[in-house]
């Protein structure tokens, strides 16, 4: 592994949820791995668990650990090649990531898409530009597109909790107040459709298809009842449209997972990446059921990052 920005990066899936799941059940049986070592963590938007877990992660590895909020902590910076810089930017992203790769073994990167240049936001751009000029390598903290290492750690929780062979996966689309991203989405597709032992299928309002690149002809159900039925896992998670770019619309209440949803369900256990907004996305009562994973899902963030990090310092 010499990055880590999607499913492909991962290599042996299986074996890398095999490492995972023996960090997990020794987490600092590896610490001669971290030794003398510094991740740095920059983010250019908010963050709960990718933060915190990444500092976790570090320090059950034995190593260091940075954070940096770009443009709240440090200077605003230009990201466009050969700009004359005497607008409001003060610092070169060219400048600023060659200079934290000196300050670090591993940088972790988290930046977010426009949701209004579909072509920036879909060609990576800002994400680009830092594997250009980062000398260590780079983690995805979450991109413009993918947020792996939030499907590595669904599918940890997935793994770690079947109770069958094969299970039955739906990604459902929920309501929303805002446009989000389809990075969670696209990620968990990206992850799940490659999985040989998971039937996977999405399920979303007609206008929410997501990329096609990411989706890799996964089985689409747009009437949610249906896709429910039998499922053993159901990750509900809003998008804006990607189609067209970044609108929201439609937000059909009918589509927020109650009870009566998960009855559709095999008792199947519940997954959200969070942050939620409860009883718009998803009712309390599936929230805080028995079969809801999601304080599990984010505990596990720790995990899927310390196996990543293993992968690139060992
Ligand atoms: N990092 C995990 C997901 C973050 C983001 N959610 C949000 O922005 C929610 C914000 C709000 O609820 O207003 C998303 O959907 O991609
Ligand atoms: N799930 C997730 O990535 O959460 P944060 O945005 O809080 O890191």
């Amino acid at each position: 592994m010499k990055n880590f920005t999607s499913f492909a990066d991962a290599g042996d899936y299986k074996a890398l949820l095999q490492q995972a799941l023996e960090i997990k059940a020794n987490p600092y049986g590896y610490q001669h791995i971290g030794r003398n070592k510094t991740i740095g963590l920059i983010f250019f938007n908010p963050s709960l668990r990718t933060r915190l877990s990444s500092v976790k992660a570090a320090y059950n590895l034995g190593a260091q650990a940075w954070v940096l909020n770009a443009g709240a902590d440090s200077w605003t910076l230009e990201m466009a090649d050969g700009a004359v810089m005497n607008g409001g930017t003060q610092e070169h992203i060219k400048d600023a990531i060659a200079v934290m790769s000196e300050y670090c073994d591993v940088l972790g990167v988290r930046t977010f898409p426009t949701l209004t240049n579909k072509a920036e936001d879909y060609g990576e751009v800002v994400f680009n530009k830092i594997l250009q000029y980062a000398t260590v390598p780079v983690i995805s903290l979450e991109s413009a597109t993918l947020h792996p290492l939030q499907s590595f750690a669904d599918l940890i929780t997935v793994a770690e909790t079947k109770q069958k062979e094969r299970v039955k996966v739906v990604l459902t689309w929920a309501p929303h107040v805002r446009a989000l991203p389809q990075c969670v989405p696209n990620s968990f597709c990206d992850w799940f459709s490659e999985i040989d032992w998971v039937d996977f299928v999405i399920t979303h309002p007609e206008g929410y298809e997501l990329d096609p690149r990411f989706t890799k002809g996964a089985r689409i159900e747009y009437d949610q009842k249906k896709a429910l039925e039998g499922a053993d896992y159901v990750q509900a998670k809003n998008w804006s449209s990607y189609t067209d770019y970044g609108q929201v619309l439609g937000n059909d209440p009918a589509w927020m997972l109650t009870p009566a949803h998960m009855a559709l369900t095999d008792s199947a256990k519940f997954l959200h990446c969070l942050p939620v907004r409860r009883n718009v996305e998803v009712s309390d009562a599936v929230l805080d059921a028995p079969g809801s994973l999601i304080i599990q899902e984010a505990g596990n963030r720790t995990f899927s990052m310390q196996t990543v990090l293993h992968e690139l310092l060992k």
